[in-house]
């Protein structure tokens, strides 16, 4: 049992996007793509991104700003515009876990998905909104200047060889984005060792001298910048990275470090290194799961009892993460009617293995899983996705009933839509809108039903109402987490 506290939705979100997808289906098995492999253009990317990081004032960092830095020549390269593509192609970048940390995840996925070693996960970067500094290295610079990038980025000489073996293990050089390195004309790509994998050929072909990388024996001696960066300490880092186990705890531990490398003001998760949001564990067809409740008052509920046995068990089926780490999990779903006017305060779960052995209580820590607010929450049994026709013209949007409990005089939404566009840079859309009483559900108990219509892409949703004296917000609502019927009409 981990010791998660609930609720922390970037955590939550951060763990389900690592452990459940769908990122990995496009890194899986190292798939091809323009003469190099996804992961490699993911991975480039993660570091490209990164590489505006400065440790002497603390500004730069993996935070998205690549995405208005393509036209640089330093950034060449069609896999640099389909990886941001890919990414929000995902529709995963929520209000708090942007482009940034999908980039980071990419990385993640890139390096598991081609054999490489498991990256912790931490969350929390934050996307910029302008260019950072032109600081990535290039193959014509000389090893004093890649010394002082690597220093600005944080990392010493012995990490920089290390840092560019474990990166140069995937993909290669362009022709025709680096004519000079390949200057062959009928070479699309060069790579820089003979595996799309991630494994030590980088190191042993190059210790060899088998290698074909072009930035170690590439026709044009100022652009061998591996050779020149690879040799600086007489081979003693390449040697030891021979080892594959210590090339991968190398690998693993330096991206976890250019990952995480955000600017100073930036506060990133504790590092997610399993499934927490689930609780992990054998087989075992007797047990039972069951939830409780306590009403409003905070009380257990009265003889019938505020309680609900699971109706179900699902297989969860994880990422490449989950099935390298070996843990598999089951997940209980229940369906359990609430009394609207006893409601409910906090909730916690019972398992009961049904072997003889105690059952053991689930609480959140001590604190069970409390529910701060039940005057204003968004009905998902009402809440419809609505594609209406008229001959050739349709319309998709959203009706969306919120229910709330008090006397309020105002109450709106904002919705959250990941971005639709074509190009980067890919900025979310926020709508606020006011909520209107609505007519087709008459009030029910103490409450009233609200609807507004809104984009029927919208993925998360911040409720507002308020009264003469008090606000009250239901913020970050996950659609994405709950399933809304789909509604065909005409117009
Ligand atoms: C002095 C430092 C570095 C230089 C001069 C350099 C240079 C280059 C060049 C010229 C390419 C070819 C890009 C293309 O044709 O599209 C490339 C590819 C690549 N670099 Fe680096 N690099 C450096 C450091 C790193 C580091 C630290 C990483 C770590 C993640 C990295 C990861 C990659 C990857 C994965 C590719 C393959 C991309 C693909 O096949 O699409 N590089 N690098």
């Amino acid at each position: 049992f981990s010791t998660f506290q609930w609720p922390n939705p970037l955590l939550n979100y951060a763990d389900r996007q690592l452990y459940e997808g769908p990122v990995d289906i496009l890194a899986e098995g190292c798939p091809p793509r323009n003469d190099s492999t996804i992961p490699a253009q993911w991975l480039r990317i993660a570091y490209h991104d990164m590489s505006t990081h400065n440790v002497d004032d603390g500004t730069g960092g993996l935070d998205a700003s690549i995405q208005y830095e393509l036209d640089r020549s330093q950034n060449v390269g069609e896999g640099m515009l389909a990886s941001l593509n890919d990414f929000n192609g995902f529709q995963i970048i929520s209000p708090f876990f942007g482009m940034a940390d999908v980039i980071a995840l990419g990385a993640i996925m890139a390096v598991a998905g081609c054999g490489g070693p498991f990256i912790p996960f931490s969350a929390g970067r934050v996307d910029a909104t302008e260019a950072g500094p032109p600081t990535v290295p290039e193959p014509q610079q000389d090893l004093a200047s890649h010394a002082e990038s690597f220093r600005r980025q944080g990392f010493t000489p012995t990490e920089m060889i290390a840092l560019v073996a474990c990166g140069h293990t995937l993909g290669g050089v362009r022709q025709v984005d680096f004519p000079l390195v390949v200057t062959d004309s009928a070479t699309v790509l060069q790579t820089f060792d003979t595996t799309p994998a991630f494994d030590t050929a980088v190191v042993s072909e190059y210790l060899q001298n088998t290698t074909q990388n072009p930035l170690v024996v590439g026709p044009n001696v100022t652009t061998r910048s591996d050779f020149r960066i690879f040799s600086s300490d007489g081979n003693a880092t390449m040697q030891s990275l021979l080892s594959p186990a210590n090339f991968n705890q190398t690998c693993s531990s330096l991206f976890e470090r250019m990952l995480n490398t955000v600017p100073s003001n930036v506060n990133l998760t504790d590092p997610i290194t399993e499934p927490f949001e689930y609780l992990v564990m054998n087989d075992n067809p007797s047990r039972t799961v069951t939830l409780l409740w306590a009403d409003r008052q905070g009380l257990f509920c009265p003889p019938s009892g505020c309680s609900q046995p699971s109706n179900s068990t699902e297989n969860v089926f994880f990422t490449i993460i989950g099935q390298m780490q070996e843990v598999t999990a089951t997940r209980y779903p229940f369906n359990a009617t609430i009394n609207a006017t006893s409601s409910i305060s906090k909730f916690w779960f019972e398992i009961n293995e049904n072997d003889g052995s105690e059952p053991i209580t689930v609480d959140n820590g001590g604190a069970g899983f409390v529910i701060d607010q039940d005057s204003v929450f968004v009905d998902v049994v009402r809440t419809e996705r609505i594609v209406a026709h008229s001959g050739p013209v349709s319309e998709e949007f959203m009706k969306l009933v919120v229910r709330e409990n008090s006397a309020s005089s105002g109450a709106s939404v904002a919705s959250f839509t990941p971005s639709l566009n074509a190009n980067p840079p890919f900025t979310p859309t926020i709508n606020t809108t006011d909520l209107q009483l609505d007519a087709s559900n008459p009030p029910d108990g103490k409450f009233a039903f609200f609807t507004a219509n809104i984009s029927f892409s919208a993925t998360f949703l911040d409720l507002t109402i308020s009264s003469a004296n008090s606000t009250i917000t239901q913020k970050n609502f996950d659609l994405t987490a709950v399933n809304l019927p789909f509604i065909f009409t005409s117009l």
